[in-house]
């Protein structure tokens, strides 16, 4: 008889999760995989598929606008929020049965119910049903983290953005990172007034400066308001149901119908048991892992955002995968953290991969830095005043391209196929050996002089 119930049990059938489950029951595992809420996790259920689906809605507002400069004879159109929204909640239940049934194909046990850990080899899911694994997977993901001011509760934060009933005349948006940035886009362009109220000056830390200034000169120019240097001092409720949100600094108080907190996500681990199988969390609440995603528990492994090493979908499926090729495939492997390439999916959306060049001078003294900054040529017949920044970090010595830093149109569908030339450490000299390819914007990439 088998020592243990299963030979794998998964918590959490999100990105991380569910490729684990898959990957080690094709490797031969009997496994397991408990999900609270529902299979897919937070990149299909509610984060980067159904906010890409409006990011696409959000766009047709200035495409429709343009149209009439390309010779369309638009009539005026409305927008209208409920049928996008049904339709993006009925695309995701769609795929939320794509993942299921993924898992049942690979004969994966899928539980749909909270599970805990009980011990090194322990689980107890929420009917009461304990069982025992060879090896544990944590992959909660993770959770809003939300200012806790007197009236916070009456925000919402991205998980409920996706089930408004109307679209806010007025909205604030609290946070200046990747959700915020995302969703001030999306709901600026469906009409609303966005004001954005962040405690610093800093937008989308981590991003090269002038990419940065460039997507606030923006936003700024579209008409969304900007509050920096504003903590949340309190969101009173008044008597029509509107808030008024009071902010630290020289700023009066913001009135607006809807509040979304994008304050940054922390690992979610409440209640998870983990002190019964002596694993402790380090200061940011994240599960300790070694490059295997191995806790400090010998069977107890934890991949994505629970981790909170980078909280991106590939980064986790990447995890997911190693950890099941490593533990159950004979086939060891780790994950490569260096030039992860990302996106903000913002108005317009921004691409970049490699070192900025702050992170650049830091590192080896001295960078060149190359930047293309047009009009394209779509936005000039539109009418659109709008530029797009491109920009090279390379090394000064070696003419290795470190790092490359986009804002326009398009940019992430560019980024990812230059990120591979970046990854492949190739120079600006053999960027610039690469034919242009005419006429496109990605073009620039191999003209900056
Ligand atoms: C609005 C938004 C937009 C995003 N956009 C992008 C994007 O464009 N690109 C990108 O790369 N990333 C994006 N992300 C980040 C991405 O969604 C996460 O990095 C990714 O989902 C992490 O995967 P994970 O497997 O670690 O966790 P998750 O996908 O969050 O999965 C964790 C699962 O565990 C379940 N769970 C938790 N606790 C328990 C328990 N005790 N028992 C049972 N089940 C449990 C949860 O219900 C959840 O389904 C976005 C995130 C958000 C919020
Ligand atoms: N396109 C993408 O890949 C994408 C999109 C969305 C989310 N994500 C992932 O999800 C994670 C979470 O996204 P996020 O936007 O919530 O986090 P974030 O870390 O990108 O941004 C958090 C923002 O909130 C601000 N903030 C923190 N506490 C605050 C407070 N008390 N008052 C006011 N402002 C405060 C920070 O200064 C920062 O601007 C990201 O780190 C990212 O990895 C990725």
């Amino acid at each position: 008889m088998a020592q243990y119930d299963v030979d794998l049990f998964v918590i959490g059938a999100g990105s991380g999760g569910t490729r684990a489950s898959r990957i080690a029951a094709a490797h031969g595992a009997k496994v397991a995989v408990a999900e609270e809420y529902r299979v897919g996790g937070t990149c299909v259920i509610r984060g980067c598929v159904p906010k890409k689906l409006l990011v696409y809605g959000a766009h047709f507002a200035e495409d429709l606008a343009d149209a009439r400069r390309f010779g369309w004879n638009v009539p005026d159109c409305d927008f209208e929020w409920t049928t996008l929204r049904d339709n993006v909640l009925n695309e995701v239940k769609r795929l939320e049965g794509v993942y299921g049934e993924t898992l049942v194909n690979n004969k994966v046990e899928v539980i749909r119910e909270r599970a805990e850990i009980t011990g090194p080899h322990g689980i107890r899911l929420a009917s009461g049903r304990e069982l025992t694994a060879k090896y544990i997977l944590v992959a909660t993901g993770a959770t809003p983290d939300i200012p806790t001011c007197p009236g916070h509760q009456y925000g919402i934060t991205s998980n409920e953005a996706f089930d408004l009933d109307a679209v806010p005349r007025r909205i604030v948006i609290a946070g200046a990172g990747y959700i915020a940035n995302e969703f001030a886009g999306i709901f600026h362009q469906f009409g609303s007034h966005v004001t954005m109220v962040n405690r610093t000056d800093v937008i989308l830390r981590g991003y090269d400066e002038q990419i940065r200034d460039r997507l606030i000169q923006i936003a700024t120019t579209k008409g969304i308001t900007f509050k920096f240097h504003a903590a949340f001092e309190k969101v009173v409720k008044q008597e029509d149901g509107s808030l008024l949100v009071h902010v630290t600094g020289d700023h009066e108080p913001i009135a607006c119908d809807v509040l979304m907190f994008a304050t940054g996500r922390r690992p979610l681990t409440d209640g998870l048991g983990l002190e019964s199988a002596g694993i402790t969390l380090d200061e940011r609440g994240a599960i300790p892992v070694d490059e295997d995603s191995k806790t400090s528990c010998d069977s107890i492994y934890a991949v994505g955002d629970v981790t909170n090493r980078v909280q991106l979908t590939p980064v986790a499926i990447r995890e997911g995968q190693a950890f099941a090729d490593t533990v159950f495939g004979n086939k060891p492997h780790r994950v490569d953290y260096d030039c992860i390439p990302s996106a903000v999916f913002s108005h317009p959306p921004i691409g970049a991969v490699g070192l900025t060049e702050a992170q650049g001078r830091n590192k080896y003294g001295s960078v060149k830095t190359y930047t293309s900054d047009f009009r394209p040529m779509k936005n000039v017949l539109a009418g659109r005043n709008e530029r797009s920044l491109y920009k090279l970090v390379v090394h000064a010595e070696t003419d290795v391209v470190l790092g490359i830093h986009m804002i326009g149109p398009d940019a992430p569908e560019i980024l990812q196929a230059a990120a591979i030339a970046v990854k492949a450490g190739l120079t600006k000299a053999q960027f610039d050996e690469t034919v242009a390819l005419h006429p496109s914007m990605a073009e620039e990439l191999v003209l900056m002089r």
